[in-house]
């Protein structure tokens, strides 16, 4: 259909509102235009009655057998009679009419017919393809059930088949075949207005090693959480799988790899194109987007957030986002086991991203609540990698994120005489390697304390340094226990012990909304402080007298707000914030910027 001048004029001014937030601090969307219905999916736009006027706008990019294939505005049997009628529908449906409550509840029952977690995945793909608004409703209203599904651990499988079960795209591609034309393999992808990306280049997926080009699942898998757990638009959100080839044989072997068959590009030629890449997103979206990193090898992570962190809008999951979660984690679990985090000793199994990462926020904390200086507070945290306990005397050379974390201490090769010899109150697995907590690693632990604390955080459950039934029966049911990947709570001697999820998850989604709502252009230590603090703070009573230290995920959304209002609110504090002015309420508007997965009227 044409448009007239007025719809014109009317799409000019939305682009110009593109990434503008809006008078009630609802964000603007993409030109997606559905029969005069502008896609602006807010919470502030759930309730129709407060729709502003309808305008019949004469612009329509999609009716009819189109409408149907666009994930974004399908609503599959929930369009209306009058909807089929007005959008050339009739007769491309079957004639009955579901509303999406009843399509959700279908749509679950199919589910929970598949006993394979891996065909669940592929069907919750499928929707997310299909029906976009469908899915984000599911995820949203069934997070505990359905994360595990398109999350650790199904994820972890999805990506190690990924060539397999590959059906299309869902993210972003880019290999060295596309050096020099990055801007213009961005500027493919059909959404225009970018707020997030989340991006990988497959090198150490979970614990599972390298994956290459298969890695695409956890760029989607995270950026799904985006939406679902924080509530940033789906339209706004990127995943990137930056492919340099691989080291893994069976993949190079396998001729239905749909990645670049070539041993992984390192130094100079894998610097050049990452740096292609950062220059080439800033231009193309702006300052305020925020890049994740996910999933790269350690020698590469470290150096590429400590190279953009100064000039992009950048955050690595598995160094920042794990380390909040693991912070928020132990300060919960102080109620129960007593004592200030300056108090405790702190054991990691793993010196990697995760290890270190969540060592130096836990040393931030110390310096910011007490009167140690950093040196100090780093002496409460040890670290074990493959070689043994990280000590000064230690002969190799230690990789420079190690360092501070090399203490005076004679060597200590495994893991069991190191808890014997450093004694810790807490133990945190990060090695990507499981079964390493053995029952005689769990038996020291509690021979040392009354309620040791465990966290076994490699994911995704194969590589989980104990399961939750080990924990609490080889501690005969004295350990505080959480995992990476999600275990089902155990009775052990007749008592019920709930364990946590210690995942990123909980902190990404709303950190990540915090920063694009106050329009901030650098991600500042003390954000990820006042993350962990604001998690830890959303613990009850009661779940503390069931051991619980972390709320449950139904509670997500209310949580990724907090989270979001706390990181904006240092932001401001800091002057790194750019939308001004900054709203009153921060958690209100952080609440009313989420995506709403409620299907829209198209009259
Ligand atoms: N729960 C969560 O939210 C998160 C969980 N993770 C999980 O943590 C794990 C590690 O990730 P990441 O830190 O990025 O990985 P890295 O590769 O950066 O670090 C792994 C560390 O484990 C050490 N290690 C490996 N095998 C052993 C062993 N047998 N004994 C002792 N140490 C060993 C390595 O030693 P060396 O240095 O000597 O090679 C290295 O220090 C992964 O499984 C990942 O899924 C990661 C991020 C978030
Ligand atoms: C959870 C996560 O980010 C990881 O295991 O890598
Ligand atoms: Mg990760």
């Amino acid at each position: 259909m044409l448009a007239s001048p007025s719809s014109f004029k009317r799409i000019n001014s939305l682009r110009q509102l593109l990434g503008v937030l809006g008078d009630r601090g609802e964000r603007k969307s993409s030109l997606s235009v559905v029969a005069g219905i502008e896609d602006d999916d807010t919470a502030a736009n759930d309730d129709d009655d407060d729709d502003p006027p309808f305008t019949p706008w004469a612009v329509s990019v999609a009716s009819g057998h189109a409408l149907l294939r666009s994930p974004q505005h399908n609503k599959g049997l929930a369009f209306t009679e009058k909807e089929r009628d007005a959008h050339y529908l009739r007769g491309l449906l079957p004639p009955a009419v579901i509303n999406q409550e009843l399509q959700e509840r279908r749509t679950l029952h199919i589910l929970r017919q598949y006993q394979v977690p891996l065909h669940r995945y592929i069907a919750m793909m499928d929707l997310q393809e299909s029906n976009e608004k469908l899915f984000y409703k599911l995820l949203i209203d069934n997070v505990e059930e359905l994360l595990p599904v398109v999350y650790t651990p199904t994820v972890g499988e999805a990506c190690q088949k990924y060539s397999g079960i590959y059906r299309r795209p869902q993210g972003l591609y880019i290999s060295l075949k596309d050096k020099g034309k990055i801007l213009e393999v961005l500027r493919n992808w059909p959404e225009k207005n970018i707020q997030v990306i989340v991006v990988t280049d497959g090198e150490r997926i979970l614990g599972l090693g390298d994956l290459g080009c298969q890695g695409m699942g956890i760029p989607v898998g995270k950026l799904s959480l985006y939406t679902a757990l924080g509530g940033v638009r789906p339209s706004v959100c990127l995943p990137v799988t930056i492919d340099v080839g691989t080291k893994n044989e069976a993949l190079l072997k396998d001729e239905f790899y749909i990645g670049l068959k070539q041993k992984r590009a390192t130094g100079e030629e894998y610097n050049e194109l990452l740096e292609e890449f950062m220059t080439a997103v800033k231009r193309n979206y702006g300052e305020k987007v925020l890049i994740q990193f996910e999933d790269f090898a350690n020698h590469n992570a470290f150096e590429l957030l400590t190279k953009y962190r100064t000039s992009h809008l950048v955050f690595n999951d598995d160094i920042q986002g794990t380390a909040c979660v693991v912070l928020g984690g132990v300060l919960s679990a102080l109620k129960l086991i007593g004592g200030t985090l300056a108090d405790h000793t702190f054991l990691f199994l793993g010196a990697g991203e995760a290890g270190t990462g969540i060592a130096e926020l836990i040393s931030l904390e110390i310096l910011k609540k007490t009167k140690l200086t950093l040196e100090e507070s780093r002496k409460k945290i040890w670290l074990v990698d493959s070689k043994g306990l990280i000590v000064r005397s230690r002969k190799e050379s230690l990789q420079h994120f190690k360092q501070p974390w090399a203490h005076d201490h004679a060597p200590v090769k495994g893991l069991l005489e190191a808890v014997k010899a450093i004694k810790p109150t807490i133990l945190i697995g990060t090695s990507g390697v499981g079964k390493q907590f053995t029952k005689e690693v769990i038996e020291a632990m509690v021979s040392i304390n009354a309620k040791p604390l465990i966290m076994a955080l490699s994911n995704p459950t194969s590589q989980s340094e104990c399961t939750a039934e080990e924990a609490y029966t080889w501690s005969q049911g004295h350990a505080i226990f959480a995992s990476g990947s999600p275990f089902d709570p155990v009775i052990y001697d007749g008592q019920e012990f709930v364990p946590g999820q210690a995942n990123n998850a909980y902190i990404f989604p709303g950190f990540g909304l915090g920063l694009i709502m106050c329009g901030a252009i650098r991600v500042h230590d003390e954000f990820l402080l006042v993350a962990a603090e604001a998690l830890a703070s959303q613990v009850t009573e009661e779940e503390y007298a069931k051991g619980i230290i972390y709320p449950p995920f139904k509670k997500i959304r209310k949580i990724s707000a907090i989270i979001a209002a706390k990181v904006a609110s240092r932001a401001y504090e800091l002057g790194l914030a750019s939308h001004l002015p900054r709203p009153r309420d921060l958690v209100k508007f952080a609440e009313s910027c989420m995506y709403s997965p409620t299907y829209r009227n198209y009259r």
